[in-house]
């Protein structure tokens, strides 16, 4: 129950609602008269039953009692008032005038005791002053109560900030800090009170956080914003970002500076720190996608640059060298096709690892793109210091790399441009370090190279040549010449080795060592060898048909062709297209091409003998001459390179390696060629040997079609009436 509202009578007393109770009517009629003539609302009750009934019906601000009544007293209106009405006054009005009396009335909860008969004057003076008192303990009531429900307010307002709220003392102390703090570090508010905010600011940060937050300057015009990096609680260790915003606070508006002794009255700062981690960390990603490569976290062409540009700054200023280096990688290209590009990623991941493992923290490896990396060394003392990080790379990626059940093998070709021999801008050093790794690639990959001025003409010339090749395939300017192996007892042609020559219509005849390298190079290789096998099918093909049946067509491969995934079938498809059998045809393959992924390639070559395909190993004995492959291959024949059939004359030797080449030829029942043969001397030796079968000046050159057709079959014994 509300109890009514006490306002002010026009005699400057308090109007109230007064419930005057007593079981003599003339006394309730002389009472409740005079308060009504001071404007008070009165209700009568004559005796207690009627009091307990207006109790229930009416809130009152005062109740005036008589002690003694016949059916409820007072001493129990006095108490049924505190159960239901607590902030309705009570005042006796009694003729019992005994100290137990008083002191019991009291007790109950009487605010004053008069003693009938009373004297009006003083009656309405102890009403007054009673109903006075009431007021203020009312007011003073609902001041606390607005001022807790206030604090409250701003207790929720400041807790439920997204940010931490803090009030630092002139030291730095934390004087008051908002719960956020728990839920976002996890500190308790309690535990920071009274400690210094470098508790909590990240060692990285201490210097600017300090001065930006306490030092001069900062004012509340002007406050300080800043970001920094919090610690978390904990053996975590962990930071977040937050963006802190603090002003000092003006003294003159800090309503707890005078007297006030708790931790708040010494506040000097208020700040609030908002969370800015996710920002910060999306920011941190995009930064680092933009600087990175994503599939091997590596810095990308951008961020090389970036710090190339620096580097080369830096070694002008101290007078030092620096060394940039472009690495392909060798097959990668083919294990992309033939193994798919997720084992492509994975691969290039390994080899990002690898290369990691070989450098020092200063260095920067970045991915160029597809399989091209560059290297920043940014101070060495020699090329040496080059040289020998070269080497180690290259030795790490030697090694096979597992990828789930398959070992592949990756070379890795380098080139290498310091400063500032090599160029003193940063474009001249990637492109010099590139120019350089093309001649690693163009004498054979899987090595490094220093760049050196001649390597830009030889450049040039060679971006004119590329031009030229892709033309003459075009223009139809490949020839194929064949050359004869002969059986030395019969003086009969066996076969023919295809051997491509181009005519460039500036140059002249150029010989494979002029353009095969650049075909390979610029994967030109593939429809090079293609034209040739179709020209030579057609050629050889007409003299089997024209009745020289056994007569073989060998064909020189490729690497880049036999790591072809679609090798087999390729090849295949043209014998059918021009009805070459395959029996006639014999493919070359040197020894580092099959050892480079014995597996694979052996599966290939598996299929090939199936189809009835012969297979010569060239050039063997100047490979890796693993003796163990050659009989877990499906090999037909073997070729003595040239230069041990030259020692034949010249040195020692050789001639025991040829003599060791056709003894174990003979052993294993594999034909033997000799190539390179010039001499009487060379051919009789090999005769002697039991190796019939010879290719070389002796019997003549590569030649052209029309010329070979005429010594078909048997033909001079001397290569000069040929
Ligand atoms: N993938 C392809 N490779 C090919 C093709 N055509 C040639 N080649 C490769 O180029 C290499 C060089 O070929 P070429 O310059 O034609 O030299 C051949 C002969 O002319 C030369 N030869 C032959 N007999 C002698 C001799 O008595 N003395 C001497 N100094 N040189 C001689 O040897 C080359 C043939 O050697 P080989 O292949 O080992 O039998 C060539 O080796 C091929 O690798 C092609 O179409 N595709």
């Amino acid at each position: 129950m509300t109890p009514a509202s006490i306002e002010k009578t026009p005699g400057e007393q308090q109007a109230a609602r007064i419930l005057v109770v007593d079981d003599d009517p003339r006394l309730l009629a002389s009472l409740s008269s005079l308060l009504e003539q001071q404007g008070h609302d009165v209700v009568e009750a004559e005796g207690g039953k009627a009091a307990l009934r207006a109790i229930d019906d009416h809130p009152f601000d005062l109740a005036m009692l008589d002690l003694r009544m016949p059916d409820v007293d007072g001493f129990d209106l006095m108490e049924k008032l505190a159960k239901v009405q607590p902030d309705c006054g009570a005042i006796v009005v009694s003729g019992e005038s005994s100290f137990a009396a008083v002191s019991r009335a009291l007790r109950r909860g009487a605010l004053d005791y008069i003693r009938k008969p009373f004297d009006p004057e003083e009656l309405l003076a102890i009403v007054n002053s009673v109903l006075t008192k009431r007021s203020l303990i009312r007011a003073h009531e609902h001041v606390s109560m607005r001022l807790e429900k206030s604090e409250e307010l701003h207790r929720y307002i400041v807790n439920s900030s997204p940010d931490i709220v803090f009030m630092l003392d002139r030291q730095g102390r934390f004087c008051f800090v908002n719960s956020k703090v728990e839920s976002l570090l996890g500190y308790q508010q309690a535990e920071l009170i009274g400690r210094h905010f470098r508790h909590i600011l990240d060692n990285r940060d201490l210097a600017r956080g300090t001065y930006a937050l306490t030092g001069p300057n900062i004012s509340a015009h002007n406050p300080r914003t800043l970001e920094v990096r919090l610690k978390t609680r904990g053996s975590r260790k962990a930071t977040r970002h937050f963006e802190i915003t603090a002003f000092p606070i003006d003294a003159e508006t800090w309503p707890h500076d005078n007297g006030d002794i708790s931790h708040r009255s010494a506040a000097r700062y208020y700040g609030t720190a908002r969370d800015v981690t996710e920002r910060k960390e999306a920011e941190a990603f995009i930064n680092f996608q933009a600087y990175h490569d994503l599939l091997t976290r590596l810095p990308n062409r951008a961020l090389f640059k970036d710090r190339l540009d620096l580097a080369i700054t830096h070694a002008r200023r101290s007078k030092q060298k620096l060394a940039v280096m472009f690495l392909d990688l060798d097959r990668f290209k083919v294990i992309n096709d033939t193994l798919g590009h997720a084992m492509g990623d994975r691969l290039l991941q390994a080899v990002t690892h690898r290369l990691e493992q070989c450098l020092r923290k200063g260095d920067t490896l970045s991915r160029f793109g597809g399989d091209e990396f560059t290297l920043l060394l940014p101070s060495i003392n020699s090329h040496e210091d080059a040289r020998q990080i070269s080497k180690k790379l290259i030795k790490a990626l030697r090694e096979p790399f597992q990828l789930g059940s398959h070992e592949v093998f990756v070379g890795v070709s380098i080139g290498i441009a310091t400063y500032p021999e090599a160029g003193d801008s940063m474009d001249q050093l990637i492109q010099n370090a590139d120019i350089a790794m093309y001649h690693v690639k163009a004498r054979g990959k899987d090595g490094y190279r220093f760049f050196s001025e001649t390597m830009s003409v030889d450049t040039a010339d060679r971006l004119n040549l590329e031009r030229d090749l892709r033309l003459a395939l075009d223009r139809d300017e490949l020839r194929v010449f064949y050359q004869p192996q002969v059986c030395s007892t019969t003086n009969r042609v066996v076969g023919l080795e295809a051997l491509v020559r181009w005519e460039h219509p500036q140059q002249g005849l150029l010989y494979p060592r002029d353009f095969l390298p650049l075909a390979e190079e610029t994967k030109l290789i593939s429809r090079l060898s293609e034209r040739v096998l179709d020209i030579a099918c057609r050629d050889v093909g007409d003299w089997i048909r024209d009745g020289h049946e056994h007569l073989r067509l060998a064909v020189n491969l490729s690497p880049l062709q036999v790591e072809h995934p679609r090798f087999v079938s390729t090849l295949m498809d043209q014998l059918r297209a021009h009805n070459f059998p395959p029996g006639n045809l014999e493919i070359e393959i040197t020894e580092n091409v099959i050892m480079k992924d014995l597996e694979h390639i052996s599966q290939k070559l598996r299929e090939l003998a199936a189809l009835g395909v012969r297979i010569a190993i060239d050039d063997f004995g100047t490979g890796y001459s693993s003796l163990n492959y050659i009989h877990r291959l499906p090999i037909h024949t073997l070729k003595v390179d040239q230069s041990f059939v030259r020692g034949i004359r010249s040195g020692e030797d050789e001639a025991c390696i040829v003599n060791a080449i056709i003894a174990m030829a003979h052993g294993l029942r594999l034909e033997i060629v000799a190539e390179g043969v010039e001499t009487d001397e060379q051919l009789a030796y090999l005769k002697n040997l039991g190796c019939h079968q010879v290719q070389g000046f002796y019997y003549g050159p590569a030649r052209p079609k029309e010329m070979i057709e005429k010594s078909l079959g048997q033909i001079p014994a001397r290569a000069a009436s040929f």
